[in-house]
């Protein structure tokens, strides 16, 4: 369901909060929009506001809820409403909670935190087969904008050849280029790298991002 790209790894841009914007973007050529809905999250979009325009991007592009730790409620109204596509989970939820998801119908992508080799171990455990790679920062799910050692990603891939493996933390129009040729990504991910202001995308940076990593 993460969109498969012939010539560069899918291009996520995450943490959108307004409709215009969602739209700039897609038209800036990102493969797929990432919103918020973990309430601490400092780019966190309330479900009300997004189903009030996600509904008509839906054909435009891949459209991706970004979670930690979510509630039944929650999950039941994006997956039954079909708000989005695929369910980004960056908490503690466990392998035994991915495979439900899985078993419901739900598209899901599990991110994880690594720091080294022994913690891409937990990969295998996993029933989903996309994998995001955060960098590790215990306390904080995600969002930071910092980077991990990059020849994990590799590690992961060698290790687990089945499973597509999405780059992410810290990912910048500065750095991206590099990222992409070191890791070889199925996808990238970035929030923080792209934005003037939390949940506010700086368009510039976007199409620098995006432009870079069809480069690559
Ligand atoms: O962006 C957030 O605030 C966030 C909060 C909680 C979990 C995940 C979050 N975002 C995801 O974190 C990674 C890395 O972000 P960054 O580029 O380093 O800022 C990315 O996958 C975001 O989707």
């Amino acid at each position: 369901m993460f969109p498969d790209t012939a010539t560069h790894p899918a291009i996520k841009i995450c943490g959108i909060t307004q409709e215009q914007q969602a739209r700039d973007i897609i038209s800036l050529g990102a493969d797929a929009l990432g919103i918020n809905f973990w309430p601490k999250s400092k780019r966190y979009l309330p479900v009300e506001k997004a189903s009030l325009w996600l509904p008509e991007l839906r054909a435009e592009t891949t459209l991706v809820a970004v979670l930690v730790n979510p509630d039944r409620p929650l999950l039941d109204l994006l997956i039954q409403e079909s708000l989005v596509h695929i369910l980004q989970l960056h908490g503690d939820e466990s392998p035994t909670e991915v495979g439900q998801l899985l078993d419901a119908g739900a598209h899901v992508i599990k991110a994880l935190q690594v720091r080294d080799r022994e913690s891409l171990e937990q990969i295998g455990s996993f029933p989903c087969d996309t994998i995001l790679l955060d960098a590790f920062n215990p306390g904080l799910y995600g969002g930071t904008g910092e980077t991990f050692p990059w020849e994990l990603a590799v590690i992961a891939q060698e290790q687990f050849p089945e499973k597509k493996i999405i780059l992410s933390g810290g990912l910048t129009p500065a750095n991206i280029r590099e990222a992409i040729l070191q890791t070889h990504p199925a996808g990238v991910d970035v929030a923080s790298g792209v934005e003037s202001a939390p949940g506010i995308k700086d368009l510039t940076m976007v199409q620098e991002f995006i432009e870079q990593a069809r480069l690559a």
